[in-house]
């Protein structure tokens, strides 16, 4: 009897060790996915590691909040632990943009470029018609002195031509307006000079459209396959850095920032120090451009570009201009150059007005070439200035 007992006593210990076992094993299996997440996850809502890596933040924040557990890692682990590069963003390129939005400039063209033509466009052209040209010229800011010349012009043109067709008078209206833009000037934006990165330093009065210049301008480099950093040296209005950065983040652009009130010349100077440091093609650089007084901006700007020109020479001044705002504009764009050498033109906001003669006024005031249109508020809707294509949109389709 007492054997039965022993046996009894043995089987029941010989029973109680093997579930053990058994369970250990089935729970370590159930719980072999659960690594990768650190949590207990039931298996029934588990996702495959492509499904997971698919899900991850691109910045793999989600991977460092894991319990780090190396020897359990697998091969699909490795593969989750190279999150994919955040996908930026390639504008189509920059050329021909302007052509592609002049319909951006219609309010010009209605009132501007057609006003014209259809005053230039009748037979005998009397005084009073002369008075309407000019009033359409100087209404449209093309300047006064700009205006006379056009006016001169046209009525030694008209007189040599006698009857005129539509098209003679097209032809000879995009001569004149060609002759006071100009043709032969450099519009193109100085990048990448000597194995170095170009550095353009973007100035203008808060409001004009300035900080989003900038992000486009990053855009328009990138969409000709050049790499971009920019500088958020307006550290006046600590939005103005959050606007640069989510501009340039779209396009892989990286922003260097200082704390809000901070000394612009040195975020300046370490946007440079970084453009040289990742060999960058170009460096864009955002200014505050309060012009509560003449010497302090002057001191702020002139400091910017020295402090700058310790680590590589300044290669653009772009001065953005709202052209809605007429000779308001001529106004700032004179105490901007008394303060920095401008080496060219954003105008802004053309979209928004009928007085696209600003462009005549603004390069006669300033001997700089106009090299930048912005034409709406849309991440590509800043264009390469070409004067052909810009007369061409004012005056409408050459065939009648
Ligand atoms: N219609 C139109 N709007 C524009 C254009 N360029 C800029 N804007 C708008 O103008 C407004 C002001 O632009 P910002 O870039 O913030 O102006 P800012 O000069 O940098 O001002 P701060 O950041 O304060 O220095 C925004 O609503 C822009 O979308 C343009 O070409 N056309």
């Amino acid at each position: 009897m007492e054997y039965v007992y022993l046996i009894i006593a043995i089987a029941v210990v010989l029973f109680a060790t093997t579930g053990a076992l058994v369970g250990n094993t089935v729970r370590r299996r159930r719980r072999l996915p659960p690594a990768r997440t650190g949590a207990e996850t039931p298996p029934a809502v588990e996702k495959s590691a492509v499904e997971q890596a698919g899900s991850e933040p691109a910045s793999g924040v989600g991977l460092l909040e894991r319990p780090a557990a190396p020897a359990a890692r697998t091969a699909a682990d490795e593969t989750d632990v190279v999150a994919a590069p955040p996908a930026h963003e390639v504008p189509a390129p920059s050329a021909g943009r302007l052509v592609r939005l002049r319909a951006r400039l219609a309010r010009s063209q209605s009132s501007f470029g057609r006003g014209l033509l259809a005053l230039l466009s009748g037979d005998d052209l009397t005084d009073e018609d002369w008075d309407d040209v000019e009033s359409t010229l100087l209404l449209a800011d093309v300047g006064v002195t700009a205006t006379s010349e056009l006016v001169a012009a046209l009525k030694e043109r008209t007189a040599v031509l006698g009857a005129r067709s539509w098209s003679d008078v097209r032809d000879m209206l995009r001569d004149e307006l060609l002759a006071q833009i100009g043709t032969t000037a450099d519009r193109s934006l100085r990048t990448a000079a000597d194995g170095r990165p170009g550095v353009l330093l973007v100035v203008g009065v808060n409001g004009t459209g300035k900080t989003t210049t900038c992000g486009k301008i990053a855009r328009l480099l990138v969409a000709d396959g050049k790499s971009v950093v920019l500088g958020a040296a307006d550290t006046f209005r600590a939005a103005a850095a959050d606007q640069l950065e989510t501009w340039g983040g779209r396009v892989g652009a990286v922003t260097v920032r200082g704390a809000e009130g901070g000394d612009p010349a040195s975020v300046a100077f370490d946007a440079v120090k970084r453009g040289i440091a990742d060999g960058a093609d170009a460096v864009v650089i955002d200014t505050a451009g309060r012009l509560h007084t003449k010497v302090g901006l002057m001191d702020e700007l002139s400091k910017i570009k020295r402090v700058v020109t310790k680590q590589s020479p300044v290669d653009e001044v772009i001065l953005v201009l709202d052209a809605t705002t007429g000779q308001n504009a001529l106004v700032q764009a004179r105490v901007f150059t008394e303060a920095v050498d401008i080496t060219g033109v954003a105008l802004t906001k053309l979209d928004g007005t009928a007085k696209g003669g600003i462009v005549i006024a603004v390069q006669r005031e300033l001997g700089v070439p106009v090299k930048l249109v912005g034409l709406g508020e849309g991440p590509d809707d800043l264009a390469p200035f070409e004067p052909e294509g810009f007369v061409d949109a004012l005056l409408g389709d050459p065939v009648r």
